[in-house]
């Protein structure tokens, strides 16, 4: 949606008009689309179902816009209670626009009862358990909280649902109790076998996490930075590998939504399989099974993303040959990927998510790891799930953890592990202050520390000029990592140019490797406190500093960042690389990029999605860690700045944390702020209405 919204005269006039007729309406939802208070593609789908119902009322084609424009803001579909009851709530129109708004609505229908009605009446919209289906383009499940839907969102969520349910029916048939109980113990040697503390802490999460991976073919492993996800799937695979009757032939792969996830998750789960050489003493070959593996994909190229279409190269047709799949950063799973991956998996196979439930939901429809972890928290484990995690890990579930009855099926193959191993720290108490909506406590502990100095590991400014963060990002903050590391071997270039390939090479690394040791986060990409503006700040001291001589679009340094995937180039969307010289033509700038230990190479000349790197917005960075990250809050970021934002923020900062924020007030109002996404996928879940 445009940043900068204005309302015209004629507009409120229009709204004023006293009987709101079709007409009206289409005008009227012209009208806001030239506000920017609804896109295009909004107004236009009220005018196509008008044009399939010359019956339609106002109601529903305003009902269809807001729905559209709501898909457009992440939510699969529209609460119609709420959207009466608080229009304001649901559409996120800004201030100025309220005035219009309370025109508009005060000439729709007043009762949900009328809503309804007006939907019900029209044959483009299905109504659940009342019509067959004739490819309706609108879908309403009804109930004491009616969701509207395009039918395309309906479909996704209801084949997720679906999948779901079928993926938890427990099984403990094919459970060798004896043997995992007594590979159980050997893998988790270090922990305490039994423990009946009811400090959530005191559990070894991770190892009930293995054993009730055992029961089902979904497994959903949930927890903050490292509290030991790849950790735990590393030893899950180890004891499927010791378990399963045919071992050899297991067949494993690893997936994640982006390319750099995907290479450390890879890395991760080598090591940890590797480490455990010394417990398994020879008897699994776990070398073999790293090697088998092979390495980790994105999700695009796993299921055969076919470029512009919706279509996947593989489905229920043509299943992936997989029999486990380990998928890392599950929270950046939308809905419609979420369902193409449940499809394309064979229902034999073993899907394992593993993601921090609290985390940005990806900007497309859907928050499905946050709806699935619903009881994460809680725990929500059924007698019989207690008694089996007793059985075969020695584990009691402390009381507060149990549910008499009625919990999902999905809660009794969902484990929250809740300890971490390396973020205990200030920015671990920051994040977690931050997570549980303590905005007093956030801002205490970041002006505490910043009393320390500008070296401390947390520093805050609020308020101020944008100037001072292109400069903290260029110069540094205190001793802190920041782009003065890359800078400084870039310089190396022209001091004492390298005279072998492999000296080039080592010095591309070092480059890559210390540009990606500091990153400045956005939350929103325009205006000057957005990736654009800081971009352009950023460049120009560095350009001041002769640095950088940017002289067109590409110059030696400049980093950029992949918007799409080219996987005959080699390169995915989110993949960070650095125009530097060829060895071979040092005239010619080529983009490297870090590929696990090595180097991967393309001509600047066939790379047409990348954007400048030096800021990204907090979005992108889903899946990366830098030792610093500062986080700058725009005053323009509206709902966008939002308290699951800034947790991700700080949560990719290893050793230090910055925060910017354009004006004071900004971090405090986003920590109230909790992103709630509409959705009907726990709906579907509970009452299995997958009509
Ligand atoms: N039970 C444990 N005992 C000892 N070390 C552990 C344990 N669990 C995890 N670790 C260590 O803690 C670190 C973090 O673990 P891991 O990378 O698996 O966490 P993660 O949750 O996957 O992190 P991220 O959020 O970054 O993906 C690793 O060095 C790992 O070896």
């Amino acid at each position: 949606m445009k940043s900068k919204r204005h309302l015209d005269v004629h507009t409120q006039d229009l709204f004023a008009a006293p009987e709101l007729s079709v007409q009206y309406m289409l005008t009227a939802l012209q009208r806001l689309s030239d506000a920017g208070l609804l896109r295009r593609i909004d107004s236009a789908l009220a005018q196509f179902l008008w044009s399939q119902d010359a019956a339609a009322q106002p109601a529903l084609l305003m009902a269809a816009a807001v729905l559209a424009q709501m898909e457009g803001r992440g939510h699969s579909c529209l609460p119609l209670a709420e959207l009466v009851r608080s229009p304001n709530n649901v559409l996120a129109w800004p201030k100025e626009a309220l005035a219009a708004q309370e025109v508009l609505w005060a000439q729709l229908p007043a009762s949900l009862t009328d809503w309804l009605a007006a939907l019900q009446r029209s044959p483009v919209v299905r109504v659940l358990g009342r019509d067959a289906d004739h490819g309706q383009p609108l879908v309403l499940l009804g109930g004491e909280a009616p969701l509207l839907y395009l039918r395309r969102y309906w479909d996704y969520e209801r084949s997720v649902a679906a999948h779901i349910a079928s993926r938890t029916a427990v099984d403990e048939a094919g459970v060798d109790e004896a043997k995992v109980r007594l590979w159980l113990d050997r893998l988790f040697a270090a922990s305490a076998s039994s423990t009946s503390s009811a400090e959530a802490v005191d559990l070894d999460w991770q190892k009930l996490a293995c054993a009730l991976a055992l029961r089902g073919q979904l497994s959903v492993i949930t927890g903050g930075p490292g509290t030991g996800k790849t950790y735990t799937a590393a030893r899950l695979l180890a004891l499927l590998f010791a378990t399963a009757p045919d071992a050899q032939q297991l067949r494993v792969a690893l997936a994640a939504p982006t390319g750099k996830a995907a290479a450390r998750l890879k890395q991760s789960i080598d090591t940890a399989l590797l480490d455990l050489n010394p417990v398994v003493q020879g008897e699994l070959d776990l070398q073999a099974l790293v090697q088998r593996m092979g390495g980790a994909r994105t999700l695009h190229s796993l299921l055969g993303a076919r470029p512009d279409t919706r279509h996947w190269g593989h489905h229920a047709g043509k299943p992936l040959d997989v029999d486990v799949l380990i998928v890392d950063e599950a929270s950046m799973i939308h809905l419609e990927m979420m369902s193409a991956l449940l499809q394309a998996l064979p229902p034999t196979a073993r899907l394992i998510l593993l993601g921090d439930k609290d985390q940005l939901a990806s900007v497309e429809a859907g928050a499905v790891l946050g709806d699935l972890c619903r009881d994460a928290q809680a725990g929500c484990y059924l007698p019989d799930t207690v008694a089996y995690a007793r059985r075969v890990t020695g584990l009691e579930i402390p009381a507060g953890f149990v549910a008499a009855q009625a919990a999902l099926p999905l809660a009794q193959h969902t484990v929250m592990l809740r300890k971490s191993r390396r973020f205990g720290g200030p920015i671990g108490q920051l994040a977690q202050a931050v997570n549980q909506g303590e905005a007093r406590q956030a801002l205490a502990l970041l002006e505490e520390h910043s009393r320390l100095g500008r070296s401390a590991v947390l520093w805050a400014r609020q308020g101020g000029e944008v100037a001072e963060v292109s400069s903290a990002a260029v110069q540094g903050r205190g001793s802190q990592a920041s782009y003065a590391a890359y800078a400084q071997s870039l310089g190396l270039w022209r001091e004492s140019r390298p005279q072998t390939e492999p000296a080039h090479q080592a010095w591309v690394m070092e480059v890559l490797q210390s540009f990606d040791r500091f990153r400045l986060l956005c939350a929103v990409r325009e205006g000057d406190w957005g990736v654009a503006g800081l971009n352009r700040a950023v460049e120009a001291q560095l350009q001041a500093q002769g640095v950088i001589r940017k002289e067109g679009e590409w110059y030696m340094g400049r980093p950029v960042m992949v918007s799409r995937n080219d996987a005959a180039l080699g390169v995915f969307n989110g993949d960070i690389g650095m125009a530097l010289p060829s060895f071979a033509d040092p005239a010619r700038l080529r983009v490297y990029f870090l590929q696990g230990d090595g180097l991967h190479h393309v001509s600047t000349a066939r790379l047409a999605h990348v954007e400048t790197a030096f800021a990204m917005t907090v979005h992108k960075s889903q899946g990366s860690e830098f030792e610093h990250t500062a986080l700058v809050l725009s005053a323009q970021g509206g709902s966008v700045l939002n308290r699951e934002l800034v947790y991700t923020g700080i949560t990719r900062a290893r050793e230090a944390f910055t925060l910017w924020a354009e004006v004071p007030g900004l971090l405090a109002s986003a920590i109230a702020s909790p992103t709630q996404r509409s959705s009907g996928l726990l709906r579907f879940l509970e009452q299995k209405a997958l009509d």
